[in-house]
């Protein structure tokens, strides 16, 4: 394939899938470097497990160029298998197993496997060592989950909605596993999530899948500042009104305020354009419709602005 950098670990061009005629990934572009967390973002059905399965070299594409460390995945031998770290729901067929003993089990299957016991500990399952698989949480099965898909070092990891049942806890603990194998051990990940708080905390750089294509991307802060989304100003009006307004210029509108105020503006806010806002305004659009992407859609309107009272939030 030309013009693969040596630190591309993933690059697909054109990547297509189709079920039985329905067409689901309709060309699909990808480049993740070497030692950063890439979320891939969609709505339910967008085609994200299909697309992780596919680079995983689990699932045939129907159409499309894909490479995966050096070698297309559906060619990919054992060798390269064990490059690779997939987080399996791998406890469903070893329930009676102790949790220390199927991850040291696990480890024989590699060359440089890390130490079972550190690894327990690094997930939060040292307490759990000696329990049956089938006696843990879904949580702490899938902190399981986790492990056995470090446990041989991967240098690309693939995460399918992860934290799916995590307490916010477990969750917090998760986010410095990830952040801790891709900065101090330089692993690359790639994520798929609903949590779009996850992705911004965790991801270097986000693609959001919509309509079988990638409708946008980049680091979250781009994303959140694109073109899709307004900043919106609040504040309470001498009668005690409460405003919105939204704009593409926040200072301008609130200079303009201060100018036209006889004092002291009262409950003054500007709150940016979140990743949410652009990822519901995308989803919005390429769906098509009001109301596709919930009433809580905070898309710009046709002309940009919103104006008017509104009940305090
Ligand atoms: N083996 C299959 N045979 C037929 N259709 C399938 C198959 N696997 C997935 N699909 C369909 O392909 C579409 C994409 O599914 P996929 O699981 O990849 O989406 P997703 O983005 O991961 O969704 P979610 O966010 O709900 O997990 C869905 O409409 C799904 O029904």
């Amino acid at each position: 394939m030309t013009g693969r950098g040596a630190d591309t670990v993933i690059r697909a061009r054109g990547m297509a899938m189709s079920y039985g005629g329905r067409d689901v990934l309709r060309g699909v572009d990808l480049d993740i470097r070497r030692g950063e967390v890439f979320a891939l973002l969609g709505p339910n059905g967008a085609g994200k497990t299909t697309s992780v399965e596919i680079l995983e070299g689990f699932r045939r594409r129907s159409r499309g160029e894909v490479d995966v460390l050096g070698a297309d995945p559906e060619r990919g031998d054992d060798a390269w298998r064990a490059r690779i770290g997939l987080v399996l729901q791998s406890w469903r067929d070893h329930r009676r197993w102790r949790v220390a003993e199927l991850l040291s089990h696990f480890a024989t299957y590699y060359r440089r496997p890390r130490d079972p016991a550190a690894l327990l500990e690094l997930v939060g399952l040292a307490e759990q060592s000696d329990q049956q698989v089938e006696r843990l949480s879904g949580g702490q099965r899938r902190r399981l989950d986790v492990a056995l898909g470090i446990v041989g070092r991967p240098e690309l990891l693939f995460l399918d909605e992860p934290t799916t049942g995590f307490d916010p806890r477990a969750r917090r603990e998760f986010h410095t596993l990830v952040e801790r194998l891709a900065r101090e051990e330089g692993v690359t990940v790639l994520l798929t999530t609903h949590d779009l708080a996850e992705a911004e905390r965790l991801a270097d750089r986000i693609a959001m899948l919509v309509g079988g294509r990638i409708r946008a991307s980049g680091t979250p802060a781009e994303l959140a500042r694109s073109a899709a989304a307004r900043a919106e100003v609040r504040w309470t009006g001498d009668d005690g009104t409460h405003h919105r307004e939204r704009t593409r210029d926040p200072s301008r509108l609130v200079w303009e305020l201060h100018r036209a105020a006889a004092g002291p503006i009262a409950d003054l806010e500007v709150r940016r354009p979140t990743l949410e806002d652009t990822y519901l305004h995308m989803v919005q659009r390429e769906e098509g419709g009001a109301g596709a992407a919930g009433s809580g859609a905070d898309v710009e309107d046709r002309n940009g602005t919103v104006s008017g009272e509104v009940s305090a939030a």
